[in-house]
């Protein structure tokens, strides 16, 4: 219904003027409402894509109508009124909002609306470019030096007064550092909630009964807006400072200038913070942010790029509620709401069952999704989901309008389901009794590593299910197992149908056995692709062990697991060897992998599962007689020189890709993090490097050139 409704939008162009009034009233409304319940009650009830969608309709027919613009039009107004559970507090220089870019021509509209006013070549203009931190801002006024009032940005005049709260948090300073401190500073910023802190809480919330947040920026606000300090303080919050109100005298003149003024002051500010000179340089900056996006600690939801220079700031000023001279460059949203169409199941390599939610298509971050995975049948019931993402008591039904997120490479699942528009005919989904295999198994509920009653169910038909038997072929052609390049799903489908290959062994049988076969002549195959996928698979009879073992499918070993046994023994003999032993439950055997940096229980009980079926032992001799070799892992050095030690890598690389790099400094023991703290020990930083360098530098963390850390490793 929700889409159906977007459709019967009016074009802003062709609306009536009666139109516009009728619906700019009506969107005020909404906004309205929305505003309320994300500013007061920290518990949005649409995702800010919608938001944002609703307010640029907003402001496109406001622009049309120039006349209906009042003083207490959305499109003037910031944030929302102090809520009333505090003091309030009025600013003497307002907090307002920033105006937003979606795409690149906005940026590149931006800069040239600032050449114009300013009247210069653009290549003139520095930007300070700073990741846009989705937390709640604050302005904290020190007189003398010293924290009198910390406020909120509340509707922009008036906030609340969270002084008490803002006085637990370790990054704000009671005292400015430092000397010549001008008598009155209002330093302004960003209170957030690193997202491992904010999984932490809602952990915690959940287990004493208490609310669950959304998402880390409602859980900042929330903590930091209590009637208690004490519960303040027992929240782990971040401050970054990026800004300023009131200043009796201003130390620096440019915005990069002021934010190392911060720093010097005692504050926080954020590492990514870089200085750049033309519009190819925002975008750039925009690009990268986003790809680490998903890596940072903290939730951020775009970048912000500004006028270096004060004096330009103050030429340029405000219109109504945002600043001329800075704009929010967004990323795409990674929530977004749709309708779910059915549920259907899956059967996976290992028999598991996944029920997989069918979308009206709807676009996430960028991408266009019509399946989400929905876990399993407590999942969909709303009981009992341990440590995932549904919103506490939503169950889902078909039909039902749901939330859909998607995180990094995450699978996109449904992390809320909107009861107000839920139809009356919405249906509950029963999940199935039987393996659609039509073997007729009935499906079991798999046991978790302690043995209790888990929440996923199985056909119990292990190898004669041929769900499983595929699966497991397609995870052995995939590109991070064998990599056989022109053998898709589709072909393995076919193949599979035809009954020419049904485990992995056939695979590099079909060379020899198409005298018989003749592939080339299957429609739309072709001499060229049989003599291309032959030469694939004979590219593939030699294979590095981590692969090998990946490829094997064993229940719990993925990639990181294949990888470290791979280590751990070194050649396939070894690791066959102890899987053997292991099997029959000989104790040294055991004992030995378990040792194993990452092995436990589940994974060695899997093994021995598998091992201990000799329908899996036939499969794996007869493969191992196919292939050429299985290379030997390298067995990480402990001894290395960098052994234990924390590196980090910035700036471009000569002699190897970053992710070479990080790979080489793991497999020497070292650990590659992404930022630079005090406990990093190296940071290796090639031409190009920005904050990373300077953050190295302020913590007194040894610097090493390329060449110098390829010596240190001895390569
Ligand atoms: N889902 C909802 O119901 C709902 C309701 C209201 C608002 N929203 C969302 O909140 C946002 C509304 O915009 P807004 O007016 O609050 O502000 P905004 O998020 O568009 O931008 C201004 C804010 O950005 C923050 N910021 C973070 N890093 C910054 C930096 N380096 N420099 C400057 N500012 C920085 C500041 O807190 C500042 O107030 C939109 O994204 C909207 O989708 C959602
Ligand atoms: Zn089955």
């Amino acid at each position: 219904m929700a889409t159906k409704a977007k459709k019967a939008l009016v074009d802003v162009a062709k609306l009536t003027r009666a139109q516009a009034r009728v619906e700019l009233t009506r969107l005020a409304l909404e906004l309205e409402g929305h505003d309320k319940r994300y500013y007061q009650d920290d518990a949005p009830s649409v995702t800010d894509a919608e938001y944002d969608a609703l307010r640029q309709r907003y402001n496109a027919i406001e622009k049309r109508f120039p006349e209906f613009v009042t003083s207490d039009s959305p499109s003037q107004k910031v944030g929302a009124a102090p809520s009333g559970r505090f003091r309030k507090v009025r600013h003497s220089v307002p907090m307002l909002s920033l105006d937003n870019a979606f795409a690149e021509a906005d940026v590149i509209d931006f800069v040239g609306r600032i050449t114009r006013f300013l009247k210069l070549p653009d290549d003139k203009i520095d930007f300070s470019a700073e990741p846009k931190i989705d937390g709640l801002s604050m302005s904290l006024r020190y007189e003398g030096g010293e924290l009198v009032t910390a406020a909120t940005r509340g509707d922009g005049a008036e906030g609340e007064d969270v002084t008490a709260n803002i006085r637990t948090l370790e990054d704000v300073p009671e005292r400015l550092k430092g000397r010549n401190i001008p008598d009155i500073c209002e330093v302004r910023g960003e209170v957030y909630m690193t997202k491992k802190a904010f999984l932490a809480l809602n952990e915690r919330q959940k287990a004493a009964g208490d609310t669950i947040f959304a998402n880390p920026r409602n859980s900042a606000a929330g903590s930091l807006r209590q009637k208690d300090p004490t519960i303040t303080a027992s929240r782990p919050l971040g401050f970054f400072a990026y800004a300023w109100g009131e200043m009796s005298a201003m130390p620096e003149e440019t915005q990069t200038g002021m934010i190392h003024w911060f720093e010097r002051c005692g504050f926080k500010t954020n590492p990514l913070t870089r200085l750049c000179r033309s519009v190819e340089q925002l975008i750039a900056f925009h690009r990268e942010i986003e790809e680490q996006r998903a890596e940072l600690d903290y939730d951020i939801d775009g970048v912000v790029y500004k006028v270096d220079r004060i004096d330009w700031q103050e030429r340029l000023g405000f219109v109504s509620r945002t600043p001329r001279w800075a704009i929010a460059h967004k990323f795409p949203a990674e929530r977004a709401m749709t309708v779910l169409r059915d549920i259907e199941i899956q059967v996976g390599r290992t028999g598991s069952f996944t029920p997989v939610g069918k979308l009206e298509p709807v676009g996430v971050g960028g991408v266009i999704v019509q399946n989400v995975t929905l876990h399993n049948e407590d999942y969909i019931k709303g009981i009992g989901n341990k440590g995932e993402v549904l919103r506490e008591g939503r169950d889902i039904r078909i039909g039902d309008t749901v939330v859909v997120q998607r995180a990094g490479d995450v699978i996109p699942q449904v992390v809320d389901v909107v009861i107000d528009k839920r139809p009356k005919n919405a249906k509950e989904f029963h999940f199935p009794k039987k393996c659609p295999c039509e073997l007729h198994t009935d499906v079991v509920r798999e046991e978790t590593a302690t043995g209790e009653e888990g929440s996923r169910a199985r056909c119990s038909g292990e190898f004669a299910c041929p769900y499983q038997k595929i699966e497991h072929l397609k995870l052995f052609v995939s590109r991070r197992a064998f990599d056989i390049d022109g053998l898709g799903e589709k072909q393995l489908q076919y193949f599979f149908d035809e009954g020419w290959v049904t485990e992995p062994a056939d695979i590099f049988t079909l060379p020899k056995r198409n005298a018989k076969l003749k592939l080339e002549e299957i429609e739309g195959y072709g001499e060229t692709s049989v003599r291309n996928l032959f030469a694939a698979i004979d590219s593939r009879r030699k294979i590095s062990l981590e692969r090998f073992i990946y490829a094997l499918g064993m229940r719990h070993v993925g990639e990181t697991t294949a990888l470290a046994l791979a280590r751990g023994y070194g050649s396939w003999d070894a690791f066959h060897d102890a899987c053997l032993k292991v099997t029959k439950g000989d104790e040294e055997a055991i004992a030995e992998m378990d040792a194993l940096d990452q092995i436990g229980d589940t994974v060695i009980k899997s093994i021995a599962d598998y091992f201990g079926e000799s329908h899996n032992r036939g499969i794996v001799d007869r493969l191992t007689k196919e292939l050429g070799e299985i290379v030997d892992a390298e067995k990480p050095k402990s001894n290395s020189a960098v052994a234990g030690k924390t590196v980090v890598f910035t700036g471009s690389l000569e002699k190897m890709t970053r992710d070479e790099a990080k790979a080489t400094a793991e497999r020497l023991g070292a650990k590659a993090a992404g930022s630079v703290s005090k406990k990093t020990d190296y940071v290796v930083a090639g031409p190009g490097a920005g904050s990373k360098l300077a953050e190295a530098q302020k913590h007194g963390v040894r610097v090493l050139t390329e060449d110098e850390w390829l010596k240190l490793i001895g390569e």
